[in-house]
């Protein structure tokens, strides 16, 4: 007992002597609860008052800053975690007395165009997150597509113009879109911690000198209150480091985010920039024949190296402004001024030597992009692949490519060595010891000047100053080490802008689709691309009761333009077609014919003709996918809802259930939003035959059903499909592409009377002249730009099918004939 209260005074004791010794504040009347607040207050009073010894002054500065930065950690920590703890709490008592749900549907659309989604997030599957994905804003791409059009041609200086700077600030407007964006706090919060840092690191240093200096003159006291001031600060300075982590990756992300929206939103809308990209001019260039790699990994690897290069370049030139400002009172202005020419050298012999980096990075990005892209075209045709034993030729393939990537790949760290060891040479060992001479020389020269060596005072000068020195050195050598990263950057930066450029091409209302110009032509311009008024002339009319093509010229598009291979010439139809019914009265013969036209409701048309002659190039017209070049061309098309085309090859969405391919392309949440129920869905899969298909699952669970429905199906399945789309959206006009075969001849004339029972107008293009029965007009393309319309109704038609009949019933009559003379022969042959 008697040993506990020696050892209770001895430590109050200690407690009143330590902040006398230390601060000059004598708390021997003070009581003990306000203790932290008289402490408080006489340091403030010693910054304060000018008057205050120097040492206890200094002090002050520390211990307060100290506190301040470790208080301000402890309380954002505490707050974090009091505020995960309500959350945790809110959640568990919400879902408590939310009824167990089940969701089946993701989005919700709002009246402004806007999509909530509510995603899944943490291990807890009740845990959803919201999500907005705001409306397209369709005036931002006008606008910037001038940006990118205009690229590099109103350059004001040659001098100082730099193509890397400039892309980048191009797409800096997409990466932070305003200056109030999330992502300018962010960036503004990373410049505060990286400042933070550097102004903790400068503290660290200065502490570091103070304890060295405490150990040598043996300032037991001292060395206490300095080690406590060491452990406070490692709070803030840990927790700068880690929030500079955290705010890069974020940004990283938030970057990713904008950068994939904006090209999404071009990419995939009803423009088609998707399908179109293949005819742009730019088509073989390694960005857009890989654009699944360029959208999924160039761009985060954009987004990181730009993110990185940003911390990694003003993380050093923070450190050697303040660094630097405060080494200048140590070192002197030659002392600091020769280490910023020992900089510049450096800077201009590594700039020298830096390899190509950027160059080099593309290379390797378009390599990784290509045997990726292999790779998953192998995939998608395994069955082909297997039937053909195409093995051998496919590993070949893939192997190449794998090399080339493995030589892309060592190519570029190759490249590094060379440089890696001059830079680590310079940085690492010329730098330090040039630091270690630049650290001694305030030393030398004043035990010079004054005589006296005064060891402890030099001690810490030289431990603040050597530890300030390296601090610098390696902030010098990372910007230097940043070069590499520019260089890679430069290379990224400049895939995106292909990307984007050619994106916003494609996107533009006036595509022209790869057309180049004729320089003869056109001395002004003398290369690139037309504009739509020089080379897509004809013109489309939307809204219209039918489907008519006057006059048009049909031509694969190419850089030729209208130039380009002409597959038909002047294809005139329309669906369904305008019957004139002629009054023939009195007025007639005063040639004043009183016309009455109207159009046939379900009329049908099928286009014939041979392999490639131009039959899909029709549908493509009509879809608006391919363009009309001749002036006096005119498209007249119903509106989108009222027209469907079936492609030649059946088309299935990736991992999506049984019911989303049959409303395609129609999405789940659409189909619910309509009010449209799974009972219309069995009636259609009845109508089609398809209805077996349900009987796979308990009741209708088979349309939920998730699979790779295109190898699921068989072939003739996959066309049926095919018709319960149409059955199921129901377009007054469709138009099927080789629909029917792979489908069964009694099946085929059950779905065509099955469009004529539903009163569809449809074109078929085909080349099998039996479907004719199904259909009113027939077109037949000859293959030599030739085009000839009937009308299979009109006397003339059943006159050529009458005629077609009577040659072959002659031909059936002599087959008695011919088949004597078959056994005849057959006999002769068996003599012999
Ligand atoms: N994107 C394209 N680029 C270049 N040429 C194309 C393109 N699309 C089609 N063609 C060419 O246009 C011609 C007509 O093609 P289309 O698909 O219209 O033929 P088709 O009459 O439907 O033939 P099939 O009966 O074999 O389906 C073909 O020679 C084809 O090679």
């Amino acid at each position: 007992m008697a040993e506990t209260s020696i050892t209770r005074q001895r430590l109050g004791h200690l407690l009143l002597k330590f902040p006398y010794e230390c601060l000059g504040l004598d708390l021997s009347g003070v009581a003990r609860g306000k203790y932290i607040r008289v402490v408080l207050e006489h340091l403030w009073r010693l910054i304060r008052n000018p008057n205050s010894a120097l040492n206890h002054r200094k002090r002050a500065q520390v211990i307060l800053i100290t506190l301040a930065f470790s208080a301000t950690t402890a309380a954002s920590g505490l707050g974090y975690v009091v505020y995960g703890l309500i959350s945790r709490l809110r959640a568990d008592s919400f879902n408590k007395r939310k009824p167990i749900m089940r969701r089946t549907r993701s989005q919700v659309m709002l009246d402004n165009g806007a999509r909530v989604m509510y995603v899944p997030y943490e291990e807890n599957v009740n845990n959803k997150k919201r999500i907005l994905i705001r409306p397209k804003n369709d005036d931002m791409y006008e606008h910037d597509k001038f940006l990118f059009k205009y690229f590099g041609k109103n350059k004001v200086s040659q001098v100082f113009y730099s193509k890397f700077i400039s892309q980048l600030s191009i797409i800096y407007r997409i990466l932070v879109p305003k200056f109030t964006d999330r992502n300018s706090f962010l960036i503004t919060f990373q410049i505060f911690f990286l400042i933070m840092r550097t102004w903790l690191s400068l503290f660290v240093a200065r502490l570091d000198g103070q304890i060295v200096k405490d150990i040598i003159s043996g300032k037991g006291k001292k060395f206490l209150v300095d080690l406590l001031c060491w452990f406070l600060i490692a709070f803030p300075a840990s927790y700068t480091n880690s929030a500079i982590k955290f705010l890069q990756r974020k940004l990283s992300l938030n970057f990713r985010i904008n950068l994939t929206r904006y090209i999404h939103d071009m990419y995939l809308d009803k423009r088609l920039a998707f399908y179109k990209l293949t005819f742009d001019s730019q088509a073989s260039s390694s960005v857009i024949a890989n654009i699944d790699n360029s959208i999924t990994s160039d761009v985060t690897k954009f987004c990181d190296a730009i993110c990185s290069v940003f911390a990694n370049i003003a993380k050093p030139v923070i450190d050697l402004i303040f660094f630097s400002v405060y080494l200048r009172d140590n070192l002197g202005t030659i002392g600091i001024g020769g280490i910023f020419v020992n900089y510049f050298i450096t800077g201009y012999i590594l700039k020298r030597w830096t390899p190509p980096l950027g160059m080099l990075v593309s290379k390797r990005s378009a390599a990784e992009g290509d045997y990726y892209n292999y790779h998953l075209n192998l995939i998608n045709n395994t069955e082909e692949i297997a039937f053909y034993h195409g093995t051998k030729v496919e590993r070949t393939k893939v192997n190449a490519l794998y090399d080339y990537l493995m030589d892309q790949m060592l190519l570029v760290d190759r490249v590094k060595i060379n440089y890696n060891i001059l830079e680590d040479y310079v940085l690492k060992y010329t730098w330090s010891a040039l630091g270690y001479i630049f650290a001694s020389i305030p030393i030398v020269v004043t035990t010079i000047t004054t005589g006296v060596n005064n060891e402890e005072v030099n001690m810490r000068e030289f431990i603040v100053n050597k530890r300030l020195m390296l601090s610098l050195a390696d902030a010098g050598s990372r910007l230097m080490h940043s070069f590499k990263d520019i260089a890679q950057l430069t290379g990224y930066t400049n895939r995106i802008f292909t990307l984007l450029a050619v994106l916003h091409r494609v996107h533009s209302a006036d595509f022209n689709y790869g057309a180049i110009v004729d320089e003869d032509k056109d001395s002004k311009i003398t290369s690139g691309p037309l504009t739509n008024t020089e080379t897509v002339r004809g013109t489309v009319q939307r809204s219209f009761n039918g489907i008519r093509l006057e006059n048009i010229d049909v031509i694969i598009p190419s850089k030729h333009g209208k130039e380009g291979t002409k597959l038909i010439n002047k294809l005139r139809f329309q669906i369904p077609p305008v019957i004139t019914l002629d009054n023939t009265n009195s007025d007639s013969q005063l040639n004043i014919s009183q016309k009455l036209m109207f159009q046939s409701p379900g009329s049908s048309m099928l286009i014939l003709g041979p392999n490639g002659c131009g039959k899909t190039s029709i549908q493509r017209i009509v879809a608006e996918i391919w363009p009309i070049y001749n002036k006096n061309g005119l498209l007249s098309v119903p509106g989108a809802s009222e027209l469907f085309c079936i492609p030649q090859k059946p088309y299935f969405i990736q991992g999506g259930t049984f019911r989303e391919q049959i409303i395609y392309p129609m999405s789940a949440d659409t189909f619910f939003d309509l009010g449209h129920r799974d009972k219309e869905l069995v009636h259609v899969l009845g109508e089609v035959k398809l209805d077996y298909l349900l009987k796979r699952g308990k009741g209708w669970q088979y349309l939920d059903a998730v699979a790779e429905w295109k190898d699921v199906l068989s072939g003739g399945e996959r066309q049926r499909m095919n018709f319960a789309r149409i059955m199921f959206h129901k377009p007054r006009f469709a138009v099927l592409d080789e629909a029917t075969n792979a489908i069964s001849g009694d099946m085929e004339d059950y779905l065509f009377n099955l469009l004529k029972r539903y009163r569809f107008n449809f074109i078929t293009i085909s080349q099998r002249p039996s479907l004719i029965k199904y259909h009113d007009l027939a077109l037949e393309i000859g293959g030599d730009e030739s085009w000839r319309l009937q009308d299979l109704g009109t006397d003339e038609a059943i006159t050529s099918i009458e005629k077609e009949i009577e040659t072959l019933e002659d031909k059936l009559e002599n087959v008695n004939t011919w088949e004597e003379e078959r056994s005849a022969l057959t006999k002769k042959l068996a003599h012999i």
